[in-house]
This record gives C-alpha cells, sequence and structure tokens, in this order.
C-alpha cells in the first residue's frame, strides 16, 4: 500500500444547532488541509462521503467541498455511497487513486446532518439501507433490523443481555474522555442493563442504551503517497485497506455470522501480515451493540456464540487485552453515517501518533478498524501504522 493519512480534523458529534451540511463539510475540509501543512492548490482529487438518503434536500454535494477555498475550483470532486459505510467508501476511493499513481494528494470528506430530520423520517431514510423487497417494513427502522438480527442470536446461542449491557457501559464510558463524542455520560452497567422509563426497549431485546445515536458531524483527512508523506510532519500508513461486499438481503445469509466482514478482516491481516494480537487497538462499527458482540466472533477475537464471554471478562475494554472502541463508538461518540468511516479513521490516526488525549490507548502502535453499511452488506476493514 502506498497511501498515508498525513494530516485530519473532525467536527464535535451531536445535535448541532444551527450548523449546515455546507458548514459542516468546508470546516473540516479547511482544517484536515491545514492540518496537514498542504495547500488546497496541491490536492489532485476530491472524494466526498454523504449518505443522504433524504436527510438533506441538496442531493448533489460533491462540489461543497469546493466551497471550503476557492483554491480547490476545477479539481475533481466525487460524492461516493454506501450506506453506513460511506465514509469508508470515500478513504478507499481516496487510496485508490494515489495506488493507481493518478493522485499524489487526496481530500477525503465525510458528513451527514440527520437532526434537522423528524423521528419517523429518520427511520425510513435509513431503512433505505436495507433490501426494500424483503425489509423496507421493519418498525423501528434500522434497529427494527437489528433488534431482530439480536432475537436470532438468542435463540441460536442463549440470552446474551448482560453481554450487551457490558459492551454498551464500556462504550459510553470510553466515550465520556471524547471531546468529539455526542454523548458524554457513564451511564454504567445496571443502567444499560435494565429496562426503565430512560432505556425502553426499542426493538426485540434491544434497549435504547443498545443503539447508536442519530447525529450531524463531519470528519476529513488528506490522503499523500509514501514518498509525500515521508516528508510531512505525521503519517500513518495503510497496512491494508479492504472491500467485501456482499449480497444485501439477509434472506440469502446466515445473517449471524457476518461472512462479509469476517472475509474483510482475513484479507486484512494476511495483506498486512499480522494477526489481532499484533493490533494495539479496534474501532468497530456498533451500530448496536448485538453488532459489536457478533463482529467480536467475524474478526476472529472469539469463536460463534462466544462473542458475549469478551465483553463480560473486560477483554475488550480500554484496558483490557485487545481495546475495542476506545472512542466510544458509534454508541457513544455518534453516528452521522457519511462522516463515521472518516472519523473512524481519524481517531486511529490520532491513537498512532500519540494525539488522541483522554482516549489515548497507551503505547498504540497498530490500528485496526471495521466500519459496516447496511446487515454486513458492506465491509471495509483498515490496518493503520504510524511510519513517521
Ligand atoms: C444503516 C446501515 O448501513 C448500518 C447502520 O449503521 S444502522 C444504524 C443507523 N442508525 C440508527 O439506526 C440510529 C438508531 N438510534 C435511534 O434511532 C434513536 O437514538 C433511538 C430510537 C434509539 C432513541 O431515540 P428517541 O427514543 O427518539 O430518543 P430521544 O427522544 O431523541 O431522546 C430521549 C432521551 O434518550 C437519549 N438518547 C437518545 N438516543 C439514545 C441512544 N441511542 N443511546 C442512549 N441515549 C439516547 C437522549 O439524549 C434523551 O435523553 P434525555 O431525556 O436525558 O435528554
Amino acid at each position: 500500500m502506498t497511501a498515508c493519512i498525513v494530516g485530519w480534523a473532525h467536527s464535535r458529534f451531536g445535535k448541532l444547532e444551527g450548523e449546515t451540511l455546507e458548514g459542516l463539510i468546508t470546516k473540516v475540509a479547511s482544517g484536515a488541509l491545514d492540518h496537514a501543512g498542504i495547500g488546497p492548490d496541491e490536492v489532485d482529487e476530491i472524494v466526498l462521503g454523504h449518505f443522504n438518503a433524504g436527510f438533506s434536500a441538496q442531493d448533489f454535494t460533491a462540489s461543497l467541498v469546493l466551497q471550503a477555498d476557492d483554491r480547490l475550483r476545477f479539481k475533481p470532486a466525487t460524492r461516493v455511497e454506501n450506506a453506513c459505510a460511506t465514509g469508508s467508501a470515500a478513504v478507499r476511493q481516496g487510496i485508490r487513486a494515489i495506488d493507481a499513481n493518478a493522485a499524489r494528494i487526496v481530500l477525503v470528506v465525510g458528513a451527514e446532518q440527520m437532526t434537522t430530520t423528524s423521528g419517523p423520517e429518520i427511520g425510513k431514510n435509513l431503512l433505505k439501507a436495507s433490501y426494500l423487497p424483503e425489509e423496507g417494513d421493519t418498525p423501528a427502522g434500522f434497529a427494527g433490523v437489528f433488534g431482530q438480527i439480536a432475537q436470532a442470536y438468542f435463540q441460536r446461542y442463549g440470552d446474551q443481555s448482560d453481554a450487551l449491557a457490558m459492551i454498551a457501559a464500556k462504550n459510553h464510558r470510553n466515550g465520556v474522555d471524547n471531546p468529539y463524542a455526542q454523548m458524554r455520560k457513564d451511564f454504567g452497567y445496571e443502567f444499560c442493563r435494565h429496562e426503565s422509563e430512560k432505556n425502553p426497549f426499542v426493538a426485540g431485546p434491544l434497549k435504547r442504551t443498545d443503539c447508536s445515536l442519530v447525529s450531524d458531524g463531519a470528519a476529513a483527512l488528506v490522503l499523500a503517497d509514501t514518498a509525500t508523506a515521508l516528508k510531512m510532519r505525521r503519517a500513518v500508513a495503510f497496512r491494508a485497506n479492504e472491500h467485501v461486499q456482499d449480497f444485501l438481503p439477509m434472506s440469502k445469509r446466515d445473517i449471524l455470522a457476518f461472512e462479509g466482514c469476517e472475509q474483510a478482516w482475513n484479507q486484512a491481516l494476511n495483506k498486512a501480515g499480522v494477526t489481532l494480537d499484533d493490533l494495539s487497538f479496534v474501532e468497530t462499527h456498533d451500530c448496536f451493540t448485538i453488532a459489536e458482540l457478533i463482529e467480536y466472533e467475524a474478526m476472529g477475537l472469539a469463536k460463534p456464540g462466544e462473542g458475549a464471554k469478551l465483553a463480560l471478562d473486560g477483554e475488550t475494554a480500554k484496558d483490557g487485552r485487545l481495546p475495542v472502541n476506545p472512542s466510544g463508538g458509534l454508541k457513544a461518540k455518534g453516528h452521522p453515517i457519511g462522516a463515521t468511516g472518516v472519523s473512524m479513521h481519524v481517531l486511529s490516526a490520532m491513537q498512532l501518533v500519540g494525539e488522541a488525549g483522554g482516549i489515548q490507548v497507551p503505547g498504540a502502535k497498530l490500528g485496526g478498524i471495521f466500519n459496516m453499511g447496511g446487515a454486513a452488506v458492506a465491509n471495509y476493514v483498515s490496518i493503520l501504522d504510524r511510519i513517521r
């Protein structure tokens, strides 16, 4: 791999009153260029990750990045979309431009503004990332889809409510130390474990604390080829970047196996020539706590049906064997769809250069990222390594 991350910017995630999609995009675009010490005229290509699906009336958004600086005018700019993995799809498109020697510097932006949409519309928009003929009428939107997955998992492997509450509590605890996070509240295990007025059931066995947040936010990063990156202040290289796309209908797959996720991790670990034991941390797609649990199994940390033990034994806690979601994950940090994958790469790069502040994993050397679109349909894994 030749692409490296050399600079970045991240907005706060949350309900950002008075903010616009354009404002979010332009602020992180210029912030990332400033952070990298790269002038807009040096940019060869721009990629914007933006899901939309009804969240924004403006649907032709790639050129909004050009509003960050007049010197970006006439640069090639494209928007990409791959459901909740839209951000990682944008990162990958940038990497491929560099690997093909078609670009030396690429500006990647991910953004979404979700909170200006009303509750029922949010669920409808998100469900556009499901297979409409079979899953389009699922009650409670995507929470309903993962509620069914959780129910099926409980039927096959037994009730996992304790482990799901451990995952929720862990990610909420980690989010407290993340200044970009939408929710910085340490709810604790007991609150996450039990149904209450403040923590009602949302879909199947999933309670509110099992669900990611509805968020506004943006993140951006600058990619450069290795030769250029080695002359910069910071350089975080892609040891691997893999994309595996699976069938859309859940009925065509064993939905408890997340086979696309498994395949993407296998490919990435092979390419990087490392094992999970070599990773210092993982940022994984916890759109719902049951997703994080199944991802433990798909990535190879636990056998099928045994992911709960990792959560219950604290092995994926920040001070555990392999910290998972030290940022607080989608659960606490927030999940502005198009920004999420870019955010995962930005926060991982921060970890590797030792600039992650309160969420820093001490001595982090190698980071893994898994970002997912739909129910394990679009699967992206990156393995990042600091080279400067
Ligand atoms: C689509 C893909 O390709 C793959 C994916 O990633 S799927 C994931 C896509 N994202 C989603 O589906 C979003 C899921 N989450 C939600 O829909 C909503 O957060 C929810 C339905 C779980 C809760 O929404 P709600 O019931 O309308 O809550 P809301 O009225 O906004 O807030 C009530 C309280 O709960 C809190 N709250 C809201 N959502 C919360 C959450 N997810 N976790 C914890 N607390 C939450 C609020 O802060 C508020 O607290 P206070 O009373 O103390 O102020």
